[in-house]
């Protein structure tokens, strides 16, 4: 596959940015979220609700695993790169573009951490999340696009493109 994969945390920017860099870059454009909302027909946090975390990691991990597509920005979820067999599939001949977004930036943005659908336990915050996420970011990216606290949509598009020139 020929894709640009885009991981993160939630709140990264990565379903927004998508879809602008794909116009950019003349590619289509796919969001993991909504193939797992197709695939389960219901929502992320009633697929969470109902089954439990490991088994919506699970139902994520199949969705990375089976994709297989060109010419395609993919946006994944936030938990994608806990399914290592999924990461492998998606970033098959694939650029991987991590958005690196500060700590007190995501928590500026991501106000519903309840209902938005994060794979997260009860004792989890966005602190934990960050730290048991991180080293996974870290280790999957090809390109790292640090993004700095207020800084616009296409400028961050715009760095990413760079990067991947
Ligand atoms: N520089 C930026 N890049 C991307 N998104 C930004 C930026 N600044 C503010 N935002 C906002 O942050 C949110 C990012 O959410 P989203 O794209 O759903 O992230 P993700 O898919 O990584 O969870 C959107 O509401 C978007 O408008
Ligand atoms: O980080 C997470 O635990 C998740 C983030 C969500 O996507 P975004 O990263 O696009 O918000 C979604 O995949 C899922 O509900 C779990
Ligand atoms: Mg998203």
């Amino acid at each position: 596959m020929n894709n640009i994969v885009l991981i993160g945390m939630p709140g990264s920017g990565k379903s927004t940015i998508g879809i602008i860099l794909a116009k950019r870059l003349g590619y289509d454009f796919v969001d993991t979220d909504n193939l797992i909302s197709d695939r389960e027909k219901t929502t992320l946090q009633d697929i969470i609700d109902k089954k439990g975390v490991s088994e919506f990691l699970k139902i994520e991990g199949i969705v990375g695993e089976e994709l297989n597509i060109d010419n395609t920005v993919i946006a994944t979820g936030g938990s994608m790169v806990f399914s290592d067999s999924a990461m492998k599939n998606l970033l098959d001949g694939s650029k991987c573009v991590f958005i690196d977004v500060p700590l007190p930036e995501i928590k500026r943005r991501v106000k519903n951490i309840d209902t938005r659908g994060i794979a997260m336990g009860k004792d989890d915050t966005l602190d934990t999340l960050y730290e048991k996420r991180m080293p996974k970011y870290r280790e999957y990216a090809d390109i790292t696009v640090e993004v700095k606290q207020n800084s616009k949509i296409d400028n961050v598009v715009s760095k990413i493109l760079d990067k991947l020139k």
